[in-house]
């Protein structure tokens, strides 16, 4: 005889209705999905009460679920939800979600990014952590000084062109940080590679933009296929953008000329606990290139955009600069101590429109349950941090743009982009004392010399890509000299550049 054992039946969190075999699934929008996900947080946060699941009422709206052709996805929209998970829960939570043509079919998968949580990616958190860490990042200070007197010697020079001088000047700081490569070199051999790869993995990397991410067993299908050509394009691009700067610098330590750089730095020192080395520090200085620029460059053109759309802060800062560092001398790292009301703009750009919006997502490890849903193994977990940027908060409207509310520490504590802009847990962003220098010093230097304004007789167009970094879409505006002595004073500056 035998006795039936009753399965507790799994209760998933609330999501939108269900069609047979696709599920809900295809609700997931891989454009500009945070938009989507934060009104379905509004949509079951209204339902508080009303769901017959009343098992955790409180959190309704806070976890969205979908599912469908055998995948899972968890949203979590608030910053409750994350840290219990992401933070309280991390060894469940810390995987990544294995993309299967970017990650699998290009290689991709080997970047510290996107890998595991697991032997390889502790290797290479180690060696990002040894060349990343607060004190490491002194050393580039005077590297991100010059790049931002240079960037803004352009910005003087050919003004309409911000848009890309910008964007070039980020590629710039990762490569010449990373492989001590000049400017020129960056510009002749690296940065138009990288651009381009790095735009074919950005759209690659959002979940459904290829169907086969949704159903694995296409990658086996001939590779007349579009995306099996894609993909083989694709692993040609990446693994050329992480090995052809790595030659490079190993040829230049064995002539002796190697500059000052991140991959010179590990190459030549001894870092424990890492058995191929060589294949790690390729993988980990690859990786920082492809998560550095992009945010880095989002966040500064998303700052000139609403610089130009709010005079009273840009004069706001401009005085405080003034004020602080005087005008014979331009801004410092070491002055960012000094600037709050620059800190402050600086937190409520990438609040107003974080770089990435949905961070990057992570995989579970295994089953668990989370206030009385199940969240099965290999479920997709996505930080909606949109949502938290969106926060409604007594004082202040969300969709406003009020460096002020930073000010006083007590305002809106939990909107503070530093606690969730640069991801959680043990895969917070390891460039993150890198990334707020350089945003910092290419945004104050800008403001100390530049007015902005809208463009004459024209819109200015609010738009931004939807994809997995989210930057403006090309936009105009006009970036003036302050003054005839700024505009000199930044000419004799950068011409003090040593890279
Ligand atoms: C404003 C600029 C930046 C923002 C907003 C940003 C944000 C993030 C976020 C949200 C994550 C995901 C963390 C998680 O899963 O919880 C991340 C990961 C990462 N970031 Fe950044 N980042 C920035 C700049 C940089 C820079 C400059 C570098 C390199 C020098 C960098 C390197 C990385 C790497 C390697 C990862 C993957 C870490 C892992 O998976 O373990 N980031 N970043």
């Amino acid at each position: 005889s035998y006795r039936l054992r009753r399965r507790p039946t799994a209760i998933f969190p609330p999501g939108p209705p269900s069609k047979p075999v696709v599920g809900n699934i295809l609700d997931v929008s891989p454009k500009a999905g945070w938009i989507k996900f934060t009104k379905y947080k509004d949509i079951y946060g209204e339902f508080k009460g009303l769901l017959w699941l009343s098992v955790a009422d409180h959190l309704a709206g806070d976890l969205v679920f979908f599912h469908g052709l055998g995948n899972n996805l968890l949203v979590l929209n608030s910053m409750k939800a994350v840290q219990d998970l992401l933070e309280k829960r991390a060894d469940i939570y810390s995987d990544r979600p294995a993309f299967t043509v970017v990650g699998e079919l290009m290689g991709l998968g080997q970047s510290m990014p996107l890998l595991n949580y697991n032997e390889e990616w502790r290797a290479q958190r180690k060696l990002a952590h040894h060349a990343l860490s607060p004190r490491a990042v002194k050393q580039y200070h005077v590297v991100q000084e010059d790049l931002a007197a240079l960037l803004s010697k352009q910005i003087l020079e050919d003004p309409e062109d911000f848009f890309s001088h910008v964007r070039l000047t980020a590629s710039r700081l990762i490569l010449s940080i990373t492989y001590g490569l000049s400017v020129e070199q960056a510009e002749d051999e690296y940065i138009t590679h990288a651009e381009d790869t790095m735009h074919m993995i950005s759209n690659a990397t959002l979940p459904g933009a290829f169907v086969c991410d949704l159903i694995p067993i296409l990658k086996y299908s001939p590779s007349w296929v579009p995306f099996q050509k894609e993909a083989h394009a694709g692993r040609e691009m990446i693994e050329r953008l992480v090995t052809r700067p790595l030659e490079h610098v190993k040829k230049e330590m064995h002539a002796g000329t190697a500059p000052v750089s991140l991959t010179r730095d590990l190459l030549s020192s001894e870092v424990q606990g890492v058995n191929d080395k060589e294949h790690s520090i390729k993988w980990s200085a690859g990786s920082l290139y492809g998560a550095g620029g992009e945010t880095t460059y989002a966040t500064v053109l998303t700052c000139i955009m609403l610089m130009a759309m709010h005079p009273d802060k840009l004069k706001k800062a401009q005085d405080e600069i003034d004020h602080v560092v005087g005008v014979d001398r331009l801004p410092l790292i070491s002055d960012r101590e000094s600037l709050p009301y620059v800190e402050a703009l600086i937190k409520e750009v990438m609040r107003w429109h974080p770089a990435l919006p949905l961070s990057i997502a992570r995989c579970t490890a295994k089953d668990d349950t989370y206030e009385g849903y199940t969240i099965p193994k290999g479920t997709i977990v996505m930080p909606n941090v949109w949502a938290i940027a969106m926060e409604r908060t007594d004082q202040y409207d969300p969709t406003a743009f009020v460096p002020e509310r930073f000010l006083n520490k007590k305002d809106d504590r939990f909107v503070d982009p530093t606690l969730w802009a640069f991801g959680f847990g043990r895969r917070v962003c390891p460039g993150r004392y890198l990334a707020e220098n350089s945003v910092f010093i290419l945004i104050s230097t800008i403001v100390a010399i530049f007015d902005i304004s809208l463009p004459e007789n024209e819109e200015l167009i609010v738009e931004f890509s939807k994809g997995l970094v989210s930057y403006p879409e090309p936009f105009k505006c006009c970036i003036t000299p302050r003054s005839a002595s700024k505009a000199s004073q930044i000419i004799w500056r950068a011409a003090q550049s040593t890279i």
